[in-house]
């Protein structure tokens, strides 16, 4: 795992929106795996800006979900699927048919979440899987004790989630209970795991999830156990890691063109 320390926000959006655009110079149709939340936001607008200064061309990208609220009437704004399209897909200039999601309100979920599944693996898996982190530790929607091996799932949210989420709606009771989420293990089928945590709030699951025991009550700290993980983390979300100078001499010392 890699931990890279930048400045803030913005200096962690644009580290990553610059790696996707390397991606995507040698992978023009690119699988990319985006979440949703707050802390992506600046990767997109970064990844924006680049294409639309003509740096890179996305028009061949492909879009994966992470996760998706059960029982949201279609459409609505605070779905994920929503959220995604809003924020990624059409900045981007893509049409719906470059992007794929599990069906939040399917009769039948589990065999939407296999569909999933199935339909990440038959388009040649995800080749960079961007990440939040919740204050709780989950991943995706993977609260904790999720099992490492899991695949895409219904999961009942934690009180803290629905509450963390809570401002995306008009109030608590409007956030659903249950949601579907790419398994642990799914998402350690991606290529390239890239996790974006910023601010003080996230700094003791960012030390547990690096310097912790790999252990499924910290579902994000699965990530130790794949062969490239990323984690960008700003200076407050730094503030609980031991090994904080040694993340920044190695990362000072890597040679400009070996990126994330
Ligand atoms: N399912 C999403 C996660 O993918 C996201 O990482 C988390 C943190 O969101 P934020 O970045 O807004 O703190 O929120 C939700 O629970």
């Amino acid at each position: 795992m890699e931990v890279v320390i930048v400045q803030d926000a913005d200096a962690g959006g644009e580290l990553i929106a610059e790696t996707i655009a390397d991606l995507l110079r040698r992978k023009r149709d690119a699988l990319l795996g985006v979440a949703t939340g707050s802390t992506p936001l600046p990767i997109y607008q970064a990844l924006t800006a680049k294409v639309r200064a003509g740096e890179v061309d996305a028009s061949g990208a492909r879009i994966a979900q992470l996760d998706e609220y059960v029982g949201l009437p279609a459409g609505h704004p605070e779905s994920y699927r929503s959220v995604v399209l809003r924020e990624v897909v059409e900045p981007l200039g893509l049409g719906e048919g470059a992007f794929m999601g599990p069906d939040g309100a399917a009769e039948d979920v589990q065999a939407a979440c296999e569909a999933y599944d199935r339909a990440l693996a038959e388009a040649g898996g995800v080749d960079l899987q961007l990440l939040g982190i919740g204050t709780d530790g989950h991943i995706g929607f993977n609260e904790p004790c999720s099992s490492l091996a899991s695949r895409t799932r219904i999961k009942t949210l934690t009180r803290q989630t629905r509450q963390d989420n809570a401002r995306f709606f008009d109030s608590l009771d409007e956030v659903p209970h249950h949601v579907i989420t790419q398994g642990i293990g799914t998402i350690l089928e991606a290529r390239h795991l890239v996790l974006l945590a910023t601010g003080e709030g996230k700094a003791e699951a960012v030390a547990q999830t690096v310097e912790g025991p790999v252990a499924a009550v910290v579902p994000a700290s699965a990530l130790q156990l794949h062969p490239h993980a990323t984690v960008v983390v700003d200076e407050a979300a730094a503030s609980k890691l031991k090994l904080a100078d040694y993340f920044r001499d190695t990362y000072a010392a890597k040679p400009d063109w070996q990126g994330i």
